[in-house]
């Protein structure tokens, strides 16, 4: 006992020194930020007096130019300073609260006193600059923390391999520099602090794990090597943990290499990403881009059509089995999601480079001015050996020079006078002062006047031009749409030709071509034909690659299809994967069977990919993960944390009434505890309205998530079951857990789903008869 006493003491001193080094840096280095500031506003006050300023002649205006950027750099260096200075004054203030959470002494051979490695979320040197008093979690050295319990260790640097023998690994809990608890643990980092951890109430933002990373979640974290990293986890495994903290270590791993704009997270939905948002920045790091693919979608095709969201799409998959064309429509999606679409569309896209694309032809106040036919000619007279993004780019400059030409005649165009004469002074004198510049006007006589006329006609039909210029600059000549259509138009055998009269297509083709040219008639477009849509229109316009992103995420990378991630490796073609995924919760409708990861199979080599499974699932307690882990084929693979709770209970309503009181009922009974969060889940957003309509009086905070929410915050809502993907609540109540709500076998994964939500505490209300795949 005195023995551990004294311990404690020893490293509550050693806490109290460290912090003590903490606050001197912290009060030095605000210091040398307010001076920054200082120089930067003094910088930006005086700029162009310090800059001599003379455009005389060229030597002059160089001499300027020189001077000029000599300041700009200046300012440009001490912002940078500044900069890095607050970014640092985050850290030792996070430091001065917790400076460190785990220690591991190394031993190496031949010697007699260990080294003892403290590891923080950011590094701190001692005054001589040399030795670590904290070390950086994501240092190399810190990997042992995270990979070995105490015995013979191993790590890599950048100059090789260290060996040593770890004599002892301790865990802290410090909190405003007090050591609340501390203990020695063996591999595993200590249950006890993940307890204290996982048993908290959740927040309406996801927590950094750094101080408890697992070993499996380490080796993501900190893989290197594969181009196509997949992760395979259970509910509540720490993917999403993990991926966050695998950008916080690439960030530090390549800084100066890598930075946060290089890589991007494709989050399930809008409230996702504000869900996610403070990890990094908790960690020192500034965030990763974030967007669904949704947005990209919208950002790329939302002018030409109104696309369908896969919500939308899924709220159809879920709500309209009895509608006619269901069964065709899903079809369709399984279709349109696959590799054999896509070779279609490669087959199609270069058959089109021969013929059959279809142009618009470009029309001026009513006019054509190119007929849709001599567009066709000059494009297919280019040589074919050019690809066809190329010759429409040839045929785009074509178009511009014809234009310009065209522009010419136009200004004898009537109208143009008519334009004229309405110019206001403004105009007019904008051309004068135009015309002077150009020494064409002498003064006043009949040529000058003549001048002036042409002058204003050229720019009112310059401007006039310069929407149509515009329009071809971005390709528009070519009807994308149309030639997407032609293909469910079949039209002069041409599926024939394209499948060599081999039966690929699907059974329904007929009926989904029908299905797919009504939606392209009325300007809207199904989400499964979003990605189709848009890859043929790359493959005619060439591809918008984007060379600059290094990092791809995909979170709940089980909703992508094949076809959408050939698509994304198409366009980030420089970019390392990171896919997590948990195939259990594969709900939508182009959802392969097998083991959810095979879209992913053909992307890379199997020398380039690597795959983690996560097992252990460490969001809900054990009675949770025992309950739903029983939905599930293969659940008895899922390891539950060791977490006590109280058992998820099943209530029977006899009436859709009732249901609405016991779910009243059980938000009172909870409201009593300390829960942060609570969800009504329901399945659809059409029954999540309702049920929102029905309790509100009662429960006056209730918030209704739907698919346009951006905010994750805390406190009691009603979310459809597809939202809640990725996000966790205290405490779930599922309503309607009946046969009726979830009797399909594919709505399994989504019924799982929304239970594997709970932290704390589940509870089903259903009416009739209880969903079978409770057990
Ligand atoms: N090593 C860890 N230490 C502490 N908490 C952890 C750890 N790993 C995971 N968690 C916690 O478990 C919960 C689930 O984590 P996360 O959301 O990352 O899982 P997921 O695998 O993405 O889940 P899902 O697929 O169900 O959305 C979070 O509250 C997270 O903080």
């Amino acid at each position: 006992m005195t023995q551990i006493n004294e311990q404690l003491q020893q490293e509550q001193q050693r806490v109290d020194d460290v912090t003590t080094i903490i606050r001197t840096r912290i009060e030095e280095l605000r210091k040398q930020v307010g001076m920054l500031k200082g120089d930067i506003v003094d910088i930006r006050r005086n700029f162009w007096d310090d800059v001599t300023v003379n455009f005389e002649d060229a030597a002059e205006a160089a001499e300027t130019h020189a001077s000029m950027k000599q300041q700009a750099e200046v300012l440009s260096e001490r912002e940078r300073s500044h900069r890095h200075g607050e970014q640092q004054l985050i850290t030792l203030m996070k430091l001065e609260q917790s400076p460190y959470f785990g220690r591991i002494d190394l031993l190496e051979q031949g010697q007699s006193k260990e080294d003892c490695i403290y590891l923080g979320v950011g590094s701190l040197l001692d005054e001589s600059g040399f030795h670590y008093l904290i070390y950086d979690w994501r240092a190399p050295v810190s990997s042992l923390y995270y990979d070995y319990g105490p015995g013979p260790v191993r790590y890599e640097t950048p100059s090789g391999s260290i060996n040593r023998e770890m004599t002892l690994k301790r865990q802290y809990m410090i909190r405003e520099g007090q050591i609340r608890s501390m203990f020695d643990t063996g591999v595993t980092i200590g249950d006890e602090l993940l307890q204290e951890v996982l048993g908290k109430q959740s927040d309406a933002q996801m927590k950094s794990i750094v101080a408890t990373i697992q070993r499996e979640q380490n080796r993501i974290i900190r893989n290197e090597r594969a181009r196509l990293l997949i992760v395979q986890g259970a509910a509540g495994s720490g993917k999403t943990s993990a991926a966050l903290q695998r950008v916080a270590y690439l960030l530090y791993r390549y800084r100066g290499l890598l930075n946060a704009d290089q890589i991007i997270l494709f989050s399930p939905n809008p409230m996702f990403n504000s869900y996610v948002a403070t990890v990094l920045p908790e960690l020192g790091e500034q965030n990763m881009q974030q967007t669904t693919y949704q947005q990209y979608l919208e950002h790329r095709i939302g002018k030409t059509f109104a696309l369908e969201d896969p919500f939308s799409q899924m709220e159809y998959t879920l709500a309209a089995m009895n509608e006619p064309g269901y069964e065709v429509r899903i079809a369709s999606i399984k279709y349109k999601s696959g590799l054999l679409f896509m070779r279609l569309i490669e087959k199609y896209a270069a058959e089109l480079g021969q013929s059959g694309l279809k142009f618009t032809s470009i029309t001026f106040r009513g006019r054509t001015l190119l007929p849709e036919a001599l567009i066709s000619e000059h494009f297919y007279q280019l040589d074919r050996s050019i690809s066809i993004g190329n010759r429409m780019r040839l045929t785009a400059e074509w178009i511009l020079k014809e234009l310009t030409r065209l522009s010419r005649e136009e200004r004898n165009q009537e109208w143009v006078q008519q334009k004229i004469e309405l110019l206001d002074q403004e105009a007019y004198a904008h051309a004068f002062e135009e015309l002077q510049r150009k020494n064409r006007f002498a003064g006043e006589s009949f040529d000058d006047f003549e001048a002036e006329r042409d002058f204003l006609a050229a720019m009112v039909v310059q401007e006039k031009f310069k929407k149509l210029r515009k329009r071809v600059k971005r390709l528009l000549f070519l009807n994308v749409p149309a030639i997407y259509k032609r293909l469910f138009e079949n039209d002069n055998g041409l599926l024939e030709r394209l499948t060599n009269g081999k039966q690929q297509l699907p059974e329904k083709w007929a009926e989904i071509s029908k299905q797919t040219i009504e939606m392209l008639d009325k300007g809207d477009i199904y989400y499964e034909d979003a990605t189709p849509y848009l890859y043929l229109k790359e493959k005619l316009e060439g591809f918008h690659t984007n060379t600059a992103v290094k990092h791809l995420f995909i979170d709940e990378a089980q909703d992508y299809s094949s076809f959408q991630y050939h698509y994304l490796k198409r366009i980030f073609p420089n970019c390392k994967m990171t896919v997590l995924g948990d195939l259990n919760q594969s709900i939508f409708a182009h959802a392969v069977a097998g083991d959810g990861f095979e879209p992913l199979s053909e992307l890379y080599s199997d020398e380039e990919t690597e795959k983690i499974v996560l097992t252990r699932s460490y969001r809900s307690t054990r009675p949770i993960v025992t309950f739903t882990s029983r939905m599930i084929e293969g659940g008895d693979k899922i390891e539950p944390f060791n977490r006590d709770g109280a058992e998820p209970t099943i209530t029977y309503a006899a009436d859709e009434t009732h249901l609405i009181l016991a779910i009243e009922e059980r938000i009172g009974q909870l409201l009593h505890s300390s829960y942060q969060s609570i969800a009504v889940i329901c399945k659809t957003a059409a029954e999540s309205k309702r049920m929102h309509h029905a309790l509100q009086t009662h429960i006056p905070k209730l918030r209704l998530i739907e698919k346009e929410t951006v905010t994750f915050e805390k406190g009691i809502v009603v979310i459809p079951a597809y939202l809640a993907k990725g996000v966790e609540f205290d405490a779930v109540i599922i309503s309607n857990a009946s046969n009726e709500s979830y009797g399909h076998e594919s709505e399994r994964k989504l019924f799982y789903t929304a239970c594997t939500r709970a932290m704390h505490e589940l509870h089903l209300v259903f009416t009739n008869e209880l969903t079978s795949f409770i057990q």
